[in-house]
Parts: C-alpha cells; sequence; structure tokens
C-alpha cells in the first residue's frame, strides 16, 4: 500500500490523452496511490467542438469526468499531466489551467509536488518532447521536482524511446501508433516510488 495521493490532469480534445490518463490511473491504483483522474476544462466555442466529429464524440463521451480544480493540485503529493501538442506547445487549455494557480502558488502550496509530463502529436517528430519541456518549464517555477523517465526501463524503447515522458503518435485513423502502454505504467510507478521517498 502506497501512503502517495496522485493527481492525473489531462487535456484531450479526441481521446488519445485521456487513454494516456487511464492507463495512467490504472497504474497509480495498482501501485496501491489514491489517485484522482481529471481533466482540465474546456475553452474552445461549442462552433469548434462541434464542427469535428472526433472531438464532439469524445467531449460528449468524457462529460462525467470531474473537473481538475487547485484543490487537486494542493491535495496530491505526485501529479502526473498529459496534454497534446499544440503548435509544438502545451495545449492552451492545459496552459489555462496552469495559468490559475497563481494564487496555489503565491502561498508556496505548489513545492516539492512530484511531477511527470505525457503527450501526444499527429507526427512522430511534431513537438511531444518540446510540449513536455514546456509544461516542465512551469513545474520549475512551481518549485515542483521534476521526473522523468529517462531509460530507466526497456520497455521507454519500445515507446519510441522519449525521455522526457511518455509520449505517443497519433496516426491517420485517429489510433495510436506506437504502443506505450507498458510505459505509462512504468512513468508512473516511477514518479509514485519517488513521492513516497519525498513523503519520509
Ligand atoms: C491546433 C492544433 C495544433 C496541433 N499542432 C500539432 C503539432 O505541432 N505537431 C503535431 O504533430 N501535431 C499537432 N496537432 C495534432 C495533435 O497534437 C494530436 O491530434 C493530439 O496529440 C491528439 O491528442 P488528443 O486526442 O488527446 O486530443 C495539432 C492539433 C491541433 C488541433
Amino acid at each position: 500500500m502506497s501512503n502517495v495521493k496522485l493527481a492525473i490532469i489531462y487535456y484531450s480534445s479526441t481521446g488519445i490523452n485521456y487513454q494516456l490518463a487511464k492507463w495512467a490511473e490504472e497504474a497509480g491504483k495498482a501501485a496501491g496511490a489514491e489517485v484522482r483522474l481529471v481533466k482540465v476544462p474546456e475553452l474552445a466555442p461549442e462552433a469548434a467542438i462541434e464542427s469535428n466529429p472526433a472531438w464532439k464524440a469524445h467531449y460528449d463521451a468524457t462529460k462525467d469526468v470531474k473537473e481538475a480544480t487547485s484543490d487537486d493540485i494542493e491535495w496530491a503529493d505526485a501529479i502526473i499531466f498529459s496534454t497534446p501538442t499544440r503548435f509544438g506547445n502545451v495545449a492552451s487549455q492545459m496552459k489555462q489551467f496552469l495559468d490559475l494557480q497563481g494564487g496555489l502558488w503565491a502561498s508556496g502550496k505548489t513545492v516539492n509536488k512530484v511531477v511527470s509530463g505525457m503527450s501526444s502529436a499527429s507526427n512522430p517528430h511534431g513537438g511531444q518532447e518540446a510540449t513536455i519541456l514546456s509544461l516542465y518549464t512551469s513545474m520549475m517555477h512551481w518549485g515542483a521536482i521534476i521526473v522523468p523517465p529517462g531509460y530507466t526501463d526497456d520497455v521507454a524503447y519500445a515507446a519510441g524511446g522519449n525521455p522526457y515522458g511518455t509520449s505517443v503518435t497519433q496516426g491517420q485513423d485517429g489510433n495510436m501508433v506506437e504502443d506505450v502502454e507498458a510505459a505509462v505504467k512504468h512513468q508512473t510507478k516511477r514518479t509514485i516510488e519517488v513521492a513516497e521517498k519525498v513523503n519520509q
């Protein structure tokens, strides 16, 4: 049984980062952590969502997933973020959520959170690393403890070998190209293990 409280905070428009988040949730529960899976609020205009059937379908399918709040950050010992790449950067929905944590940051409540990031893009080199690095830049300002997966397990290689954080390519058919489930689960387990050490 782990003493770690793990928040998995994601944004997803067509389901890829939701699936990454779900695998992280599974791994977190398997490790005995207390887990919250939450999505950041959607910001896009209704018309944009309606114009994209895959986006609309995912939006409707995940209506019941709880929305992330500052309380989830304050509550968590460890946080796994998952965000799609948008022009090589963190999705604005995720960025908005981070930017709304100024009050928490100012009161020192983001310090020593153990964090790790995941991402996806439609090209194998479409900006996944840059997106995760952008996320980590904000985490440095938070005084968070960043836990990259590195090459701490061979599963990283089969998943495309991104040491910054697990990332995946979304193919033209909308599905994942690489098999990254094991890498997500390893990254989650490792993040929890580091949080356990920090909690000691
Ligand atoms: C506005 C916009 C910008 C995007 N920018 C990139 C990009 O820079 N590189 C890339 O490979 N894919 C890009 N994509 C594709 C998305 O990253 C991809 O569809 C996403 O990772 C799927 O994740 P999701 O299903 O969780 O939303 C972009 C998509 C949109 C809508």
